[in-house]
């Protein structure tokens, strides 16, 4: 990959504190397994807002798949149906929403909400006519993170002959005027399931099921945004008291193995979504590499579920957790 590229996929905002501080989260905690339950055959498969999932691990919605491969992200839509699971689409996606559709995944769509409300309603329609089977709206991003790694290498725009596809020439504002107001008006804009992705306070979290959220993904957007954030597992725990049981929890960020999901999971994660290790899978090899990803990452949970003495995701509690 052109190493410019490389570093836009690999880097987090600011000194990457909050991209380190999520993977070591995972690599602080430990499983204290339970023996003698049985734990075969094992069964990984989840539902998440009426979406069958063969496992509950999805693809996080990343900008502009066509720098990492020429399949782009049709290739990883591939890739997501190969493997029985579900691709976040990105708002920056480098290809139209219905070329993507034609891999036969199950696709959910990324939105930034735009100040042009009819612009946005218009592409929800298109979206949704298209077959996404869910609206994420991206609440992390008021202005962009301040990513060194893309200033010192100029890399400011996409290369010519690259847009993004689903924006009919216009360019991803974000909006730093952005409110609860905006999911309100989301969510009387659609009856598709609406997941609120960027959530770190407790506070948040209740806000967002008083605002009809139906479900949210705790995420600091893989460092990218706010360095110094929280680290997603760490977060977790407090966001997970604060909705009750109300709707699901997914988290994303630092999620590089089988048994870091295993660990959201028993840590009261509905699903996860993995960032970075799709766009490498894509990278290596299009849509094969996306499912060696995805499978390599549902061997190791299968194997470490077997290992801590749980059959199926719901037997994991945060009990095996230290
Ligand atoms: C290269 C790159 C592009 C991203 N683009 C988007 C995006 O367009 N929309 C969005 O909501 N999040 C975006 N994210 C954040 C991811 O959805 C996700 O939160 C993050 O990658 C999870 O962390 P991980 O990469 O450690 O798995 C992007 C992340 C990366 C690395
Ligand atoms: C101004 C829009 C750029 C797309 C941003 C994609 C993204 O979220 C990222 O983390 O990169």
């Amino acid at each position: 990959m052109n190493p410019v590229h490389a570093d836009f996929f690999a880097g987090g905002a600011g000194e990457e504190r909050t991209l380190k501080a999520n993977t070591d989260a995972y690599a602080r905690r430990r499983i204290i397994p339970r023996v003698l339950r049985g734990t075969g055959p094992r069964d990984l498969r989840t539902t998440v807002c009426g979406t069958d999932l063969s496992m509950p691990v999805l693809i996080a919605p990343t900008a502009f798949h066509l720098l990492a491969h020429p399949a782009g992200e049709t290739g990883t839509a591939a890739g997501a149906a190969a493997a029985g699971t579900a691709m976040v689409v990105s708002m920056a996606a480098t290809q139209p929403i219905e070329q993507i559709a034609t891999a036969g995944a199950t696709l959910w769509f990324q939105l930034y909400p735009q100040p042009d409300t009819a612009f946005q309603d218009a592409l929800i329609g298109r979206v949704t006519k298209a077959g996404v089977k869910a609206l994420v709206v991206t609440v992390d991003s008021p202005v962009l993170g301040h990513r060194r790694r893309d200033l010192r290498n100029g890399f400011t725009d996409l290369p010519d002959g690259l847009a993004c596809a689903n924006m009919d020439g216009r360019d991803i504002v974000m909006d730093a005027a952005l409110g609860w107001p905006h999911i309100d008006r989301l969510r009387a804009a659609t009856g598709l399931p609406l997941i609120l992705k960027g959530i770190l306070h407790p506070a948040d979290a209740a806000l967002a099921v008083e605002h009809g959220a139906d479900a949210i993904i705790v995420s600091n957007h893989g460092g990218r945004q706010l360095d110094g954030a929280i680290a997603t597992l760490d977060a977790l725990p407090a966001v997970l008291g604060a909705t009750g049981g109300r709707i699901p929890v997914l988290i994303d960020g630092g999620i590089r193995t089988g048994t870091d999901v295993l660990v959201a999971l028993a840590l009261g994660a509905t699903a996860v979504l993995v960032g970075r290790p799709v766009i490498r899978g894509l990278a290596a090899g299009g849509a094969h590499g996306v499912r060696e990803t995805l499978e390599t990452l549902r061997a190791q949970l299968d194997h470490g579920l077997a290992l801590a003495g749980a059959q199926r995701p719901a037997d994991l509690t945060p009990d095996l957790i230290t």
